[in-house]
């Protein structure tokens, strides 16, 4: 359920006096949108991660704990996505204070919700502003990217860019290198409805997802995503949902090799299209299905559809309905 923005309490004088914190929220994101592989991200106004770091007065080893309000995620700095990313900043900028970083999850781990990725984009926008640091919220973002190697075993940039920019991202790295991300503010009346299957996922889910894919694609299945994908980014750009739909529903490569690792994915994606959705897709690496919508009209038609399809497999899921999100942000 959409988690409300609540401002970090204030800290006591006397925690005041021994150190200086800085706290960020980053928002959920959804990965893909169908043919944009790796490429399109879109920031969700749904679930966000909170990251607070604090120096620890007078200590100067270098030393970085984590605390996670999820048991379930590994606080390991080299296992925790948002602490690969401090560890990466610190080193980076020559900064050895003592630590200390509490990571509140509200983005739940491994269900396609950039969960990983939403506290790598807080961890980073925390650091940046606890030591005044002037780099660019694209750096940021690459900073941000570092964390996702704990979770899918590389650097993808779709959820991360999302979340620490806000609004729908095409990252595009080129063939020197070079990363860009284009941000496109998203039309007023998309609405996104999230079914979150209640199902255990694996540890490490998205380099799981990310293994069953063809290593090489047929041309034919190449220039058809294409298409899709650039039916996607007109969309977006002329602010027109009903084409975001057409091109979100187009994909021919990615989603027909992960379906299997969703049961229900044909019931779910049927009910909610026959319910008046315009796409319905897999977020990100699953197993959470997103659905795309016009307006507010069908939010619970098709609400219940995703539900009922997901019934169908004997599977529970919880579901909601949101908006595009703004980025990450400092909140103390
Ligand atoms: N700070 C973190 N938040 C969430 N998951 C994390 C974090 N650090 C490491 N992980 C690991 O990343 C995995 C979940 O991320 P990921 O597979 O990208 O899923 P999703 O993006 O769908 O939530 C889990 O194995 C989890 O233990
Ligand atoms: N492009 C990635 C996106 C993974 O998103 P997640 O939220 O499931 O981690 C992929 O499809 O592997």
């Amino acid at each position: 359920m959409p988690e409300p923005l609540i401002r970090e309490r204030t800290d006591s004088m006397a925690v005041k006096k021994r150190s200086s914190s800085c706290t960020a929220v980053a928002p959920s994101s959804t990965a893909n949108l169908g043919p944009g592989y790796d490429v399109f991200g879109l920031a969700l106004d749904a679930l966000y991660d909170r990251v607070r770091i604090t120096k620890v007065a007078g200590k100067n080893s270098g030393r970085i704990t984590i605390k996670m309000s999820d048991g379930a995620i590994p606080a390991a700095l080299e296992s925790n996505s948002a602490g690969l990313v401090i560890k990466k900043m610190a080193q980076d900028f020559a900064i050895t204070d003592d630590l200390d970083v509490v990571v509140k999850k509200g983005v739940p781990a491994g269900y396609g919700m950039g969960s990983s990725a939403a506290s790598a984009a807080a961890a980073a926008v925390a650091f940046a502003g606890l030591y005044k640091l002037k780099i660019d919220r694209n750096k940021l973002v690459e900073y941000a990217a570092e964390g996702e190697v704990a979770s899918a075993g590389a650097r993808h940039y779709d959820n991360v860019s999302a979340s620490v920019l806000g609004g729908f991202i095409i990252s595009s790295v080129g063939q020197d290198g070079t990363i860009r991300f284009i941000r496109i503010e998203p039309p007023k009346d998309l609405l996104i409805v999230v079914a979150v299957p209640s199902i255990p996922v694996p540890a490490k889910k998205t380099e799981v997802a990310r293994s069953v894919l063809p290593r090489e694609v047929p041309l034919k299945s190449a220039v058809h995503n294409v298409s899709g994908a650039s039916t996607i980014v007109a969309g977006f750009a002329l602010g027109d949902v009903e084409m975001i739909g057409r091109g979100i529903d187009d994909d021919v490569i990615v989603e027909p090799a992960r379906k299997h690792l969703i049961p229900g994915y044909d019931s779910v994606r049927k009910n909610a299209l026959a319910a008046g959705a315009l796409a319905v897709t897999i977020s990100g690496a699953g197993p959470s299905m997103i659905a795309f919508l016009k307006g507010k009209t069908k939010r619970k038609q098709v609400i219940k559809a995703m539900e009922a399809g997901f019934s169908e497999a004997g599977v529970k899921c919880r579901t909601f309905a949101c908006g595009p999100s703004k980025g990450a942000r400092i909140v103390v």
